[in-house]
């Protein structure tokens, strides 16, 4: 069993015996939370797949779901919440498996990191010792042995030796995020979850620690995934974008795509809120979206985004849409997408009608022209901060 507790690492990963099964498959993954006000369908029935190196941001406004997948793919979701569907990490099925192999999988196959190290961190105790807890829990090598490794994953994450004997609040608030980093790789997981994790820090130390996962991720063959209401910084981070919408994702695919030429009108007002350097137009004129997302215990009919949608059409308000393909590694969940898979690639929100008009055909040639340039200079260009750490 890939997830063998009793194996002197704690386990063989499927993909360290070859095996093509994806890393990380979520399929129909439906979570209700019960609460007084009754029944909260949180998430409703969404589905992604992650190879080992690949990198997925999860995008949306509060509330839209994002912390409950990443609760829900360590189980850590409240007891009495319902969860239907199917979370497969390396060929094993999450929410079938038992506490033992549970215990194993925290930390050394997946782990999080938070918003808000301070609340994660153990006020009391020193920043080593706390980095070296799930290893020798995991590993069962001494305290000693366990702590030198904390120490060699404080430098790899950017900390100066002589902090190991820190208390967290000696710390910056960049450095107990990286503090947080440096537990998240202890037991040298496959996958790891940043849920807002570099939300709370000063646009400079986010940069840092932007470019610290990305850097950690690519030399580690992780996969990651990253939650965040940026969708910029997700762009400028991660390989592929997912945007979720009340519980649903309503576009998934490649970032520069989702970013730079979204199809489905909320991820396009989702990515025209963000500016783009390079873009002085987006930059003068980021533009916000009006409303607010729908309360989960009382979804409106149809598409729930149509309330707020500037081109909803009256199907919008009965007819439940799935993601269809807008090319073979896109998905939009819009009406107005004409699925054309074996069209090429590069469709124009016009050329699928998703929105008319002036405004529209602005966008549109925005669109195009960004397509041209991030044909040539790839997503990385897309960045809108600083990301090096050696420039910060
Ligand atoms: N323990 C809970 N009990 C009941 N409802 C919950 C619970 N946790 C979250 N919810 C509800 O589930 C929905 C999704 O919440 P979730 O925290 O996953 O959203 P999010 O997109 O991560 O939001 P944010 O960006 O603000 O963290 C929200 O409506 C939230 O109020």
């Amino acid at each position: 069993m890939p997830w063998s507790p009793s194996s002197t690492r704690g386990f063989v990963t499927t993909h360290e015996r070859g095996s093509v099964t994806p890393l990380l498959e979520i399929d129909d993954l439906t979570i209700t939370y019960r609460s007084a006000r009754g029944e909260i369908p949180a998430v409703r029935g969404i589905s992604f797949g992650l190879q080992p190196g690949d990198s997925l941001g999860l995008a949306g406004e509060s509330g839209c779901g994002k912390s409950t997948v990443a609760a829900a793919v360590l189980r850590l979701l409240p007891r009495g919440t319902q969860v239907s569907g199917r979370i497969m990490l390396d060929g094993e099925d999450v929410l079938k498996m038992s506490f033992g192999t549970l215990r194993v999988v925290r930390w050394a196959g997946a782990s999080i990191v938070f918003q808000g190290a301070m609340h994660s961190l153990n006020p009391v105790q020193r920043v080593a010792r706390q980095i070296a807890e799930p290893i020798v829990l995991h590993e069962h090598i001494s305290a000693s042995a366990a702590e030198e490794r904390a120490v060699e994953l404080m430098t790899q994450v950017g900390l100066p030796t002589w902090r190991a004997r820190s208390y967290p609040h000696q710390l910056s608030g960049g450095q107990r995020q990286r503090v947080m980093i440096a537990m998240a790789l202890a037991c040298s997981p496959q996958l790891i979850i940043a849920d807002e994790a570099t939300t709370a820090l000063d646009v400079m130390i986010q940069a840092q620690v932007l470019a610290l996962i990305k850097r950690l991720v690519a030399e580690r063959d992780i996969a990651l995934v990253m939650i965040s209401h940026d969708l910029s910084v997700l762009a400028d981070t991660c390989d592929q974008l997912a945007v979720m919408y009340a519980g649903k994702l309503v576009e998934h695919g490649p970032s520069h795509e989702v970013f730079g030429n979204a199809q489905h009108p909320y991820a396009q007002a989702l990515s025209a809120a963000f500016p783009i350097v390079g873009d002085p137009d987006e930059r003068r004129n980021p533009q916000g979206l009006a409303g607010d997302p729908p309360d989960p215990a009382a979804l409106p009919t149809g598409c729930s985004f149509h309330p707020r949608c500037p081109v909803a059409m009256d199907e919008c308000t009965s007819t439940t849409v799935e993601l269809r393909a807008v090319r073979h590694d896109w998905q939009a969940a819009c009406l107005r997408v004409e699925a054309e898979p074996t069209q090429p690639p590069a469709a124009t929100p016009s050329a699928l009608g998703v929105a008319a008009g002036p405004d529209a055909r602005e966008r549109d040639a925005r669109a195009q022209e960004r397509d041209a340039g991030s044909q040539e200079r790839g997503a990385g260009d897309l960045r809108v901060r600083a990301t090096s750490e050696d420039d910060t």
